[in-house]
C-alpha cells in the first residue's frame, strides 16, 4: 500500500517508517495536520492509507481528519482509510478520533504485530471497496449502454441531451437534435430473420459512429431509431450533418454474410430553443421524422421550434 504518515515526533516517524517498510509498504511523511491536508489536496487519489498522530502542532490529527473527510464526495472510491496514533488510549480519545473520521486507532509505542494486523484489516476493507467501485462502474456502464450496438441507450442519450441543453442555454450556443430511423426495417427481419436484423443494427450503428463529429452524441433510443445530439450546430449545419449520416448508410450496401442489403434511413431534425424541454425537443424531431417517412423516406426533414 501507499501510506502517508502525519507525525511530528522524528523518532516515532522513523520507527513507523521502519515497521511499514519491513511490511513492504511505500511510505511518505508529513509533520503536522496542515501539511497532511495540503498534501492530500494535491494528491488525494495517490494514497491507500493515512496514519495520523492525534496530537500535532499547527493542526491536530483530529482537525485534519475532519477536513479530509469533508474533501470526500459520496462516492465510495473517495474514501481513504485513516488510522490514528496516540500515546494515550483513553475511551474518550478513541471516541473523538472515530467521530472525527478515523477508521482505527493505534497506541504508541507501536507494536509491530498489532500494526501488521491492523494494516491487514485495512487492506481487506480497501480491497472490498475497490471491488465495489469496479462493480458499480460495470453496473453503470450496463445501465447506460445498449447491449446490441454498444451505443448509449435512451436513458444515457437523454442525460447527455439534458447536459447539452443546459450548456446551450448558459452559453447561448447553438444545439440541434435529430432522430434517425431505418426505412422498412421490418422487411429485413421478415425476409432474412432476426439475426440479420440485429447485425444490420450493429453495422448501421458502427457507420453512424464513425461519421460522428467530435463532441456529438449518438444513442439508440428505440428499436431501429437513433438519437443524435449535435452540439454547437445551427439548424442549417444540422440538416447538412443529417444528410451526411443519411448518405453514410445509403452510400454503400451493408454486407451480412451472403446478403448485400441496400438500406436507406429517414431523419427528422430540429434546433434547440429554450422554451422546450428535452422530451418535447425529441418529440419535435420525431414529428419531422414522421413527415420524412410520409414524404417517401430516405430524406431529412427539418422542423422549427413551435
Ligand atoms: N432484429 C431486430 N429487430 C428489431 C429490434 N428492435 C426493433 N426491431 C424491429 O424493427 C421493426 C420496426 O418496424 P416498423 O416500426 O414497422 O418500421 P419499419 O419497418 O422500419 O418501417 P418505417 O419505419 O415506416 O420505414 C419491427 O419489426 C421490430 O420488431 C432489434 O433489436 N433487433
Amino acid at each position: 500500500m501507499k501510506i502517508l504518515i502525519a507525525e511530528d515526533t522524528l523518532s516515532d516517524r522513523m520507527l513507523l517508517r521502519f515497521h511499514l517498510a519491513k511490511l513492504g509498504h511505500q511510505v511518505s511523511e508529513v509533520q503536522n495536520g496542515e501539511e497532511l491536508v495540503n498534501t492530500l489536496k494535491d494528491s488525494y487519489y495517490d494514497w491507500d492509507l493515512l496514519i495520523v498522530d492525534l496530537n500535532m502542532p499547527i493542526k491536530s490529527g483530529e482537525e485534519a481528519a475532519r477536513e479530509i473527510r469533508a474533501l470526500q464526495t459520496d462516492s465510495p472510491e473517495d474514501w481513504i482509510p485513516i488510522i490514528f496514533l496516540s500515546g494515550s488510549g483513553t475511551d474518550e480519545d478513541i471516541q473523538r478520533c472515530i467521530e472525527a473520521g478515523a477508521d482505527d486507532y493505534l497506541i504508541k509505542p507501536i507494536q509491530h504485530k498489532v500494526l501488521a494486523a491492523k494494516l491487514l484489516a485495512m487492506a481487506r476493507i480497501a480491497n472490498m471497496r475497490n471491488r465495489l467501485v469496479s462493480m458499480n462502474k460495470r453496473l453503470e456502464a450496463l445501465s447506460t449502454t445498449d447491449y446490441l450496438t454498444e451505443l448509449p441507450n435512451r436513458r444515457a442519450f437523454e442525460i447527455s441531451l439534458t447536459d447539452e441543453m443546459a450548456k446551450a442555454a448558459r452559453y447561448e450556443q447553438a444545439l440541434s437534435v435529430a432522430v434517425l430511423d431505418i426505412d422498412h426495417f421490418k422487411r429485413i427481419n421478415d425476409e432474412y430473420g432476426h439475426d440479420v436484423g440485429d447485425e444490420v443494427l450493429r453495422q448501421v450503428s458502427a457507420r453512424l459512429k464513425s461519421s460522428l463529429r467530435k463532441g456529438d452524441v449518438i444513442g439508440r433510443i428505440g428499436g431501429e431509431e437513433f438519437g443524435l445530439c449535435l452540439s454547437h450546430t445551427s439548424a442549417e449545419d444540422a440538416v447538412n450533418a443529417c444528410e451526411r449520416y443519411r448518405k453514410a448508410i445509403s452510400g454503400a450496401p451493408i454486407i451480412c454474410g451472403e446478403h448485400k442489403l441496400n438500406l436507406t434511413v429517414s431523419l427528422g431534425v430540429t434546433a434547440y430553443c429554450d422554451n422546450l424541454g428535452q422530451l418535447e425537443l425529441i418529440k419535435l424531431a420525431d414529428k419531422a421524422l414522421y413527415e420524412a417517412k410520409a414524404k417517401g423516406r430516405n430524406r431529412t426533414i427539418y422542423r422549427e421550434c413551435e
